[in-house]
Formats: structure tokens, sequence, C-alpha cells
């Protein structure tokens, strides 16, 4: 019988709805992977809703943790971390030593890092340390690397003209480390107004893929998380990058359109498992 991997999701924890760790480990054991949440941050909402209680994890728990489970001789059997949303650029290295700590466990072990930094227009935005952190050091160590357009462009210190420009500034992601970028989320002039497009890039091929846009009152949340986690999954199963980016398009879309047609503003993980699992719909990538 195949193993079923394991995966330390280290991100925010909401308790009501769904972002970080909140929108990521279920589809990510519903897709048939283990999960160890290890909750950055435990908010009652996302901050989308402009107000929230809650706590930020101190950044020495996150090695003392994964030193916990070191010592009751588990840590091996992790093969993939992942990180998203950063409460300040000291959890940042406190992730980056646990990696560490993991890598002499299993000198496999594969490293995601989303590098959140928010979306201005949506009230949300980290701190320059952050993007800082990310983009000098966790760049440095990470195998795959999956920022929407604003990151991409924060990376690179300039937005795209055009696709090209997308592409290029992808690949030159690629010469930090990553063996794959994944762009979760493209915007560039002229892009088709009634697509949604990512970007696959690996050292041997860029891959374009188009969806439709479904049109949302206010934008879902927790979309990029989602994203992140369910490629990592799909990596870990055995999906080769073009595709594990190909399944995670359509499981998305599925939840997306769940989400639409419930009229909600969280994300209908629990109604849409089924097609998370086992999408309807394939979107092929396109090489460019
Ligand atoms: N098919 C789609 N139609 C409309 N909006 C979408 C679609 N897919 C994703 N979105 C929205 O696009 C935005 C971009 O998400 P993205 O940049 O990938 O990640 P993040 O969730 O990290 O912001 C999100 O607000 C998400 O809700
Ligand atoms: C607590 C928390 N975590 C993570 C996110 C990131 O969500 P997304 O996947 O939409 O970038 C948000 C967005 O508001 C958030 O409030
Ligand atoms: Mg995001």
């Amino acid at each position: 019988m195949k193993r079923t991997p394991h995966l330390l999701a280290i991100q925010s924890h909401v308790v009501f709805g769904h972002a970080g760790n909140s929108a990521a480990v279920f589809p990510i054991q519903r897709v048939g992977v283990n999960v160890w949440p290890l909750n950055t941050v435990q908010f009652s909402n996302h901050t989308q809703y402009g107000q929230w209680a809650g706590e930020v994890l101190e950044s020495a728990q996150i090695p003392a943790l994964v030193e916990g489970i070191a010592t009751i001789g588990e840590l091996g059997r992790c093969d993939a971390v992942l990180s998203g949303y950063l409460g300040s650029a000291a959890q940042g290295r406190a992730i980056l030593q646990g990696l560490a700590r993991i890598k002499a466990a299993n000198p496999k072990v594969l490293y995601l890092c989303d590098p959140v930094m928010g979306h201005p227009e949506k009230g949300c935005s980290v701190a320059p340390e952050v993007s800082h952190f990310l983009l000098e050091e966790a760049a440095a160590v990470a195998d795959f690397l999956c920022p929407n357009q604003l990151e991409l462009n924060s990376f690179a210190g300039y937005p795209p003209r055009s696709l090209q420009d997308c592409v290029y500034m992808a690949r030159s992601l690629l010469a930090r480390g990553p063996q794959a970028v994944l762009v979760k989320h493209l915007d560039y002039p002229g892009k088709a107004a009634d697509c949604f497009e990512m970007l696959l890039v690996t050292a041997e091929a860029n891959w374009h893929l188009q969806r439709p846009l479904l049109a949302f009152p206010r934008q879902p949340v927790g979309v990029g998380d989602l994203t992140s986690g369910l490629f990592l999954a799909r990596l870990l199963l055995g999906d080769e990058p073009l595709a594990a980016f190909e399944f995670t398009a359509a499981a998305v879309h599925e939840v997306l359109l769940e989400t639409q047609a419930c009229a909600s503003w969280e994300l209908e993980l629990v109604r849409a498992q089924d097609r998370i699992a086992h999408p309807r719909q394939r979107f092929a990538a396109v090489r460019l």
C-alpha cells in the first residue's frame, strides 16, 4: 500500500470562516494528505472583516513545537513544509529554523513558501521587514514559491507590461533557488477581461492556464491559501508540477463555483469537498 504523505502547514488559523490553515487543512486532507497544522496566529475571523480578536504565536514556539515532534521520534515522517501568512520577520526566521531541524531528520523534505504580502486594496498588507525576509531569505531555501501578481511585482521591483514580462519575472525567481514558481493570479495590461489566469514556470517550461473569472460582490478570501495547499498536496501524492498545477486550478474553481452559488463570502469548502477531490472540469495549461 502506498504511504500517505505528511505535510506541516505553518500559517494562520481563524475560528470562524476560512483563511490560512482554516482554508487549507481540510482540502489537503480531502485529497489524501496528512496535515500537521501549526497556527502562526489564532484570530476570530480573517482580517478583511476589518476587526478581529486573537493572538499571534510567539516565534520561539515554532522551533519548540517542531522539536517536540522530534522528541517523540516522528519528525522524519514530515515530507513537506508549507508557510503562509507571517506575523513578523522573526516568525519567518523561526520557520526556517524549524525547517533546518526537519531537514536534519528528513533531507528530502520539500518547502513551499506562499509569500503572503497582502492586498493593499483589500486593506491588508505586511510590514516591509516581512517582504524583505521573503525576498532575501525564504526564497533562497524554498523548493516552490507561490506568489500572486502583487507579490511577484514586489519580488521583481516593477509591474509587468505584458504576459511576457510576467514570465520573465517568475523565471528570475527560479534563479534564487526554487524548482518551480506558481503565480496564483496574473494581472497585466492586455489580460483577457473574462478569464482568471495563472502561470507555472519550471526549469524546463512556462505554462499558462486560464479559467473562467467568476463575479463576486466581495472577493472571497483564502483562495491563495487553498491554492498553495492543494498544489503542495498533489506534488506529495506524486504529481509532476504541471499535473499538480492543473488539478489545483480545477479544484479551486469548483470551490469558487459553490461559493458563488451559495452567495457566500466565506469559501464553501465542506459543500465542495467531493469536487475538490474529483474536479469535474480540467483546465489544460498551454506551453508558452
Ligand atoms: N475564478 C475566479 N473568479 C473570480 N475571482 C477569483 C477567481 N479565482 C480567484 N479569484 C479571486 O482572485 C483573488 C486573487 O487571489 P490570489 O491573488 O490568487 O490569492 P490571494 O487569495 O492570496 O489573494 C482572490 O481575491 C480570489 O478570491
Ligand atoms: C488571517 C488571515 N490569513 C491569511 C489570509 C490570506 O488569505 P488569501 O489566501 O486570500 O491571501 C488572510 C487574508 O485576509 C487573513 O486574514
Ligand atoms: Mg494570499
